[in-house]
């Protein structure tokens, strides 16, 4: 049995899979692979460990029959056409839980890089202007006792809520289709419309998958409707905002500030004014990227792997949205 991994995998879910005899080969270039190169590499090999961002639509499926999982790093699935993999039998895994913590920790150091204008006083340092004896220059705002609106409080919006109730005492209010018992009852999280999340939010934190129903959810509309006051945290996935309705907004005072691991497009270019705004801060999609996470991701995608050859049930299967 042989498997195709479309990056460089954590050496623990590697060891796992080599250990169990299988061949694994990897694709170490720094350029990702295009769709037709995906589907030659792909028709030599049993199994494909998907660690990039390519889109596997139904014309890929369709080429690649043979393949026995598709096995993803990630716990978006997004870029799946998982109905038309369901239609052709080929199971799809991901890696949900593991990487719940990193991704919160993300969302939370961007919340404080924002609250405190972290980024922005860095790039101040490079150009040589350290002012820092102005007392109402460039100040920032406290967190304490604020109020974070979490929109898909699921596995990471739950550690988000957990880390900014402990560290600031903060009031948790939720906007999900269904109710969150665990984190109502652990965190007194409230569950709200999403008329009142954007309303009462001083900090609003997007957690939800991206689907058609998420998609460009946060518009021009929608940011009107919260506080100029607030910050807007995306760790989830770029296309569920509006990328010049955010500009717009972050322009105009609309809202005070954002904080994106995600955007739309990625990458993100470098002559994007929201680079250069006093209350931004972007990152390039490293949510899940510490040494321990990746590698626990890459273990339990091994282990879906493994278990699609063992012909046992797959551990994390995705079948729908
Ligand atoms: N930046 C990064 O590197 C990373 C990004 N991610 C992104 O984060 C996303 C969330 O991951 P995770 O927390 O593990 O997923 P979960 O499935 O645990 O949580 C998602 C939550 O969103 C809610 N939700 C789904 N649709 C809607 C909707 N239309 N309106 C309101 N709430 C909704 C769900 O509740 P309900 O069903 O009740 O609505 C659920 O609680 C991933 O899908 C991925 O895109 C994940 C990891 C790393
Ligand atoms: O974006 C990362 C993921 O795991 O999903």
């Amino acid at each position: 049995m042989k498997i195709f991994a479309t990056r460089v995998i954590p050496p623990d879910g590697l060891e796992l899979l080599q250990r169990a005899g299988l061949t694994v080969t990897q694709w170490t270039e720094k350029r990702g692979l295009s769709a037709a190169e995906l589907i030659a590499h792909c028709q030599q090999y049993d199994a494909l460990l998907l660690a990039s961002d390519n889109h596997i639509d139904r014309a890929f499926l369709e080429q690649c029959r043979h393949l026995k999982i598709i096995a993803l790093l990630s716990v978006g699935y997004d870029k799946v056409d998982v109905a038309a993999a369901n239609d052709l039998r080929i199971p799809v895994t991901n890696t949900p839980g593991v990487l719940s913590a990193a991704t919160a920790d993300t969302a939370f150091l961007l919340m404080l890089s924002v609250a405190r204008k972290a980024f922005f006083h860095y790039k101040r340092i490079l150009r040589g202007d350290w002012n820092f004896s102005e007392p109402t220059a460039n100040l920032g705002i406290d967190l304490e006792g604020k109020t974070l609106g979490i929109w898909g409080l699921g596995n990471i919006g739950h550690v988000m809520a957990k880390r900014c109730v402990s560290a600031f005492g903060m009031k948790v209010i939720y906007h999900n289709r269904g109710r969150n018992e665990a984190a109502e009852k652990e965190l007194g999280a409230v569950r709200v419309s999403f008329e009142a999340l954007l309303a009462q939010s001083d900090v609003l934190s997007v957690h939800t998958a991206l689907t058609p129903e998420t998609t460009g959810m946060f518009n021009k509309a929608v940011f009107s409707q919260m506080k100029p006051s607030a910050i807007f945290i995306n760790t989830a996935r770029g296309a569920i905002h509006n990328e010049g309705d955010l500009i717009a907004a972050l322009q105009q005072g609309v809202i005070w500030g954002a904080g994106l691991d995600v955007t739309n497009p990625e990458p993100m270019q470098p002559d994007n004014p929201l680079l250069d705004m006093p209350t931004v801060a972007v990152l390039p999609h490293i949510g899940s990227a510490t040494v321990e996470t990746r590698n626990a991701m890459s273990v339990m995608a091994a282990k879906n792997i493994l278990a699609a050859f063992n012909g046992t049930p797959l551990p994390n299967q995705v079948t729908s949205l």
